[in-house]
């Protein structure tokens, strides 16, 4: 294979759409300052930019030499096509790489636009992320550390606050693990009671601290959603303390003193213009403890920065769960962290720590005199307090990609919570948003044409509209096509109309739902912000957009200051992360390599008390359920 012959094949893929034209070009412009361009330089190049565009952080030679690399498109047999002419050992590949003047080895004082580190390519600043990041997670999960001390004093609150208990308590464990250490990592699906286990964790730190008024706390999630949700939940856990504690808390001052959740993006005080962070290393944020959420939608730049931005000896806790799909950027920092956290890899000396709090030993399974110092820091919670049975144990066979309990599971009618269905047509999903059921948008409609004479009472009514629009939601994997949100959003109206709900008239009406697509800080708006459009109760100012703030007060935009809107009937998957909803419509269309086993599970656990699964094809659960997304990366701590 010749260069020529391979920019042959890299030109005809970008042709039939196969390769992005960034790819093509990245290769086109590392062969021109390649004095020698190989067939493998030019190959690696374009697959790298590729593969940052599908979330990946660097390219798996092991992989590509094997024929393995997972891409999930047409491009897989081609590739198997090309590496036919082209030899197939690593070193060799290395040999060749280290060889052009764009590929050098980390430990290379040179600098270049890729780094080939053993057997994984990446863009230089990809390698530059992971390495920090590795390098702060070492740091932070360093057992010098440590404070084991403060822990003698912190055991009656333990007590108090958790139940006597037989079995190992993980959520116990979690607020231990996160007593000791200066990093945390709280993984588990939804309702296992993440937010439950820092509202203990707070409420111990503060106990514990000689100047409690002082300690400097926030809150964060990667969109203003998740972050609205952390608020409440975090509040309301607060407030639902049991009343034995060893010693009086006035609970309200420490709702004030912890305030609500911002996005990430706020928290480090982002420049709209410059893209810049505020906060970074040399201008930390004020903190003494950051508690993240839905870590898993955080990407690796981001992650990279915030850590970036923390005080040395501040406190992190990240949450999340490891299961559901990753940033739509490069990195999958919380599934990689959290790859081996089942299996715990405990040390002896986190055995011994967690006995002498009481808890019962650790089963020999757990244990692993080798474990990393991550792994000490890391607690995976394991029972879900939310989910009736039939989503809960759905979600858990889906997870483990077991194709026969899904199907019984779906094809047992006695669940009221789980309703399965093949449809022929997208209209069958229109009336199922529709039907004139408390759970669709069939009551949102009623409601929206009880509009109250009087002007004083409109609010109060705006936030019931938005309320019950929030507990149904039609998500999708596709954005185009006719099970896609453009269409079914489409749809939607139009059968609301007919129904009588709705008069869309132009782009904006009234009983319009909107997303926001993109963080707008003059509007103080996030993205992922769910906003409706009603009539404004002074008449001059027509259609005003309406969103809930989490005081339950509400802000009001123009329409035509939002830029980054769409119809918000119908989401993607992608977009619905951080939220939940009452009633989950999720559609599938016909097999696609976006519908993988992470999409299905972060659709379905979406759903709160009922969930109705729409496909298009009798396949698509079967062959996405065995499409786990893999995401290479170099973040992979041993265990
Ligand atoms: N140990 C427990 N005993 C009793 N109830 C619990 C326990 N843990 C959690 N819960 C309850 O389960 C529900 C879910 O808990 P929580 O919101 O903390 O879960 P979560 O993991 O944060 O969920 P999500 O991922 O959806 O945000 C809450 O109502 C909480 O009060």
């Amino acid at each position: 294979m010749t260069p020529a012959s391979l920019l042959e094949h890299l030109e005809t893929w970008y042709r039939q759409g196969k390769l992005r034209l960034l790819d093509i070009s990245f290769a086109r412009w590392c062969s021109r300052h390649d004095p020698a361009p190989t067939p493998e330089l030019l190959l690696v190049t374009a697959l790298v930019a590729y593969l940052e565009g599908r979330g990946h952080s660097c390219l798996d030679l092991d992989s590509l030499l094997l024929n393995t690399l997972t891409l999930g498109t047409e491009l897989e047999a081609e590739l198997a096509q090309v590496l036919t002419g082209l030899p197939r050992t690593l070193p060799v590949w290395q040999n060749t790489l280290y060889g052009s003047p764009c590929i050098r080895p980390p430990s290379s004082p040179v600098p270049s636009p890729l780094v080939l580190a053993e057997n994984r390519l990446y863009l230089r600043r990809y390698w530059q992320y992971e390495t920090a990041l590795s390098q702060q997670i070492r740091q932070r999960t360093d057992p010098a550390l440590w404070s084991l001390d403060a822990l003698t004093n912190a055991l009656p609150w333990l007590h108090a606050l958790f139940p006597a208990h037989s079995e190992i308590h993980w959520q116990r464990v979690a607020c231990a693990l996160a007593l000791r250490s200066p990093f945390t990592l709280i993984t588990g699906g939804p309702g296992t009671g993440k937010t439950y286990t820092v509202a203990r964790l707070l409420t111990v730190l503060l106990s514990q601290s000689a100047r409690p008024e002082a300690l400097r706390i926030a809150l964060a999630a990667p969109t203003g959603k998740a972050a609205a949700r952390l608020t409440e939940s975090l509040q309301k856990a607060l407030r639902e303390l049991p009343s034995n504690l060893p010693a009086a808390l006035d609970i309200s001052t420490l709702i004030e003193q912890v305030g609500p959740a911002r996005t990430l993006h706020s928290l480090l005080g982002q420049d709209w213009t410059t893209r810049q962070f505020r906060h970074d290393a040399a201008h930390p944020l004020d903190l003494d403890l950051l508690i993240v959420d839905e870590a898993s939608m955080v990407d690796l730049k981001m992650m990279v920065a915030l850590f970036d931005a923390l005080p040395p000896r501040s406190r992190i806790v990240l949450l999340g769960d490891r299961d559901q799909l990753a940033s739509v950027e490069a990195g999958a920092v919380l599934g990689d962290l959290c790859l081996h956290a089942e299996a715990g890899h405990y040390r002896p000396e986190t055995a011994t720590f967690l006995c002498a709090l009481g808890e019962p030993p650790l089963p020999e399974n757990l244990r692993d005199s080798k474990g990393s110092d991550l792994a000490q820091c890391r607690v995976m919670l394991r029972h879900s307090h939310r989910f009736g049975t039939a989503i809960g144990t759905l979600a858990l066979a889906v997870n483990a990609g077991d194709v026969n309990s899904v199907t019984r599971l779906l094809k047992q009618e006695t669940h009221s919570s789980l309703i399965w269905k093949e449809c022929a047509s997208p209209q069958e999903v229109v009336e199922v948003a529709t039907r004139p059921t408390e759970l669709s948008y069939g009551r949102f409609s009623r409601l929206l044409q009880t509009r109250p004479a009087a002007s004083a009472d409109f609010d109060a009514w705006a936030l019931l509209l938005l309320q019950t629009l929030d507990q149904f939601r039609v998500l999708c994997a596709l954005r185009e096509g006719p099970w896609g949100v453009i269409e079914l959003n489409r749809s939607i109206e139009q059968k609301l109309r007919a129904m009588g709900g709705l008069q869309p008239q132009g782009e904006w009406y009234e009983g319009r739902p909107v997303i926001i697509t993109r963080n707008d800080a003059d509007l103080s708006l996030a993205n992922g912000d769910i906003g409706l459009t009603l009539r404004s109760p002074h008449p001059a100012q027509g259609l005003r957009v309406y969103f809930p703030d989490t005081a339950r007060t509400l802000r009001a935009r123009a329409p035509s200051r939002l830029n980054h809107v769409e119809t918000a009937f119908a989401l993607t998957v992608h977009k619905s992360q951080g939220s939940e909803f009452e009633h989950t419509c999720l559609v599938l269309p016909a097999p696609h390599p976006i519908v993988t086993r992470e999409l299905i599970y972060t659709g379905i656990t979406r759903a709160r008390q009922r969930l109705t699964l729409l496909c298009a094809d009798p396949n698509t659960l079967e062959v996405g359920l065995a499409r786990p997304t893999q995401r290479t990366s170099g973040l992979k701590f041993e265990s």
